[in-house]
């Protein structure tokens, strides 16, 4: 039924499940022996974090943070705030940020300014999709899943107008959609 509202599945959900494996096994490798507290920035990246969770075979504690900087609009405000705050102490932890895309940099570049200076013992970023095309900010991500086109994507907790995020694959919208029809 969602997918009716799409114009080109980018990735199905066997694509993004590799994807995840993949992630989890290399986070699984360069945390041995640590215990990573994971931050979820909502809501977009709920649906990845759940699943990439899995794939990660270490002791981790999860918390989750809400930057927003969009509206019901598919271009950025560029305005950033803090909706809701962690309730976990970073300090002296091991710290992954788990971002659903990296757009504009905009929050990711947000997030990292305040989170240096909560003394975590390291701050690294996962991504499950990374779009280089439209960065305003120069940010940094440590494990990125896909890099996607400068198209506006839809699915696996990545909304348009709030909905889509329960779409199991990612993909374009097509045009009539943002045209009211
Ligand atoms: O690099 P940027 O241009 O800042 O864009 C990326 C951010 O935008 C989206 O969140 P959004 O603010 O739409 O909130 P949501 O996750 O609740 O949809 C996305 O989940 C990222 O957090
Ligand atoms: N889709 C949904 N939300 C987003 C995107 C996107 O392509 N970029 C930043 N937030
Ligand atoms: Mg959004």
């Amino acid at each position: 039924m969602l997918e009716k509202d799409i114009e080109r599945v980018l990735y199905s959900r066997a694509d993004i499940q590799k994807v995840n494996e993949r992630l989890g096994k290399q986070i699984t490798a360069d945390y041995q022996g640590k215990n990573p507290l994971l931050i979820g920035i909502l809501k977009g990246a709920i649906v990845f974090m759940t699943d990439l969770i899995r794939e990660i075979d270490l002791h981790v504690e999860i918390d989750f943070m809400d930057v927003s900087s969009y509206g019901a609009e598919t271009i950025s405000s560029g305005e950033v705030k803090i909706i809701k705050d962690l309730d976990t102490s970073v300090k002296g932890r091991d710290i992954i940020i788990i971002e659903d895309i990296v757009d504009t940099g905009r929050t990711l570049n947000y997030l990292m300014a305040i989170l240096k200076t909560r003394q975590a013992n390291s701050i690294k970023v996962c991504t499950l999709m990374d779009k280089p095309s439209r960065r305003i900010i120069p940010v940094h991500s440590d494990y990125v899943g896909m890099e996607v086109p400068n198209e506006f994507v839809v699915g696996y907790g990545l909304d348009y107008a709030e909905q889509y995020r329960n779409m199991g694959s990612i993909g374009v919208l097509k045009p009539e959609i943002y045209s009211g029809k």
